[in-house]
């Protein structure tokens, strides 16, 4: 069976990498979103299992003891990581996968697995990301203060990816990821016919 794809994408928090990849997601059943584990706590209306798997900060470290992790981060001051046994479940049974991590995580997953394809998302300036991030207010100041220093640094490592998006209009940019995961597919169709054409009969 042809294997699924590995989409990661990244982004300064507060650009709208979790707003982008829900709509990419609900509107295709052949991408699934990858949970990740965290040791942050949920905010109002994250789900356990849906948004993210919440864990103590002991549970997080048994499971990077059992090697558990595709790939993991400390982001913020938590800690962020990739299961991998749940993505590359999703990848050999041919199911695409998105990853919403940061670029630690996101260069360190290319670094195991070259296939995988990365996105990065980039507000239209700081400024307005720094609005996005305070009108969402599920931080607080020092927390807030954290992630609108660490965007630059973000920012900086958008050169080590595949393909960049602009989101400055939120539709658009989600047609854009959509457009992406569409000419990737259509990148594998290309190889099976060329398979095929090789074939001797
Ligand atoms: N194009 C846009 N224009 C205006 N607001 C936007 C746009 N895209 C997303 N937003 C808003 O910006 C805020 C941040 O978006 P979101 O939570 O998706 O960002 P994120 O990159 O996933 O952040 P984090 O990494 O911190 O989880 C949300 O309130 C969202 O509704
Ligand atoms: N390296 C990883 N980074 C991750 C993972 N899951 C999420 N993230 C990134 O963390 C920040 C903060 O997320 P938030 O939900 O607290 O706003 C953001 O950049 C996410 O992309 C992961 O498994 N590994």
């Amino acid at each position: 069976m042809r294997k699924g794809k590995l989409f990661v994408v990244s982004g300064p928090s507060g650009v709208g990498k979790g707003s982008i990849c829900s709509e990419v997601i609900k509107g295709d059943e052949n991408i699934n979103f990858s949970v990740s584990v965290t040791t942050r706590l949920p905010r109002a209306g994250e789900i356990e299992g849906i948004h993210y798997f919440f864990r103590k900060k002991e549970e997080f470290e048994n499971l990077i003891s059992e090697n558990s992790f595709l790939e993991y981060a400390k982001v913020f001051d938590n800690y962020y990581g990739t299961l991998k046994d749940y993505v590359f479940e999703k990848l050999d049974k041919g199911e695409n996968i998105i990853l919403d991590i940061d670029t630690q995580g996101a260069l360190n997953v290319k670094a195991n697995y070259s296939e995988a394809i990365l996105v990065f998302i980039l507000p239209p300036s700081l400024d307005e990301l720094k609005s996005r991030l305070m009108n969402r207010a599920t931080e607080n100041e020092s927390e807030l203060k954290k992630r609108i220093n660490g965007a630059r640094a973000e920012i900086k490592k958008a050169i080590n990816y595949d393909y960049i998006i602009i989101n400055d209009d939120l539709n658009k940019a989600i047609c854009d990821l959509k457009t992406i995961i569409y000419v990737e597919k259509l990148k594998t169709d290309k190889k099976v016919i060329e398979n095929i054409l090789e074939e001797e009969i």
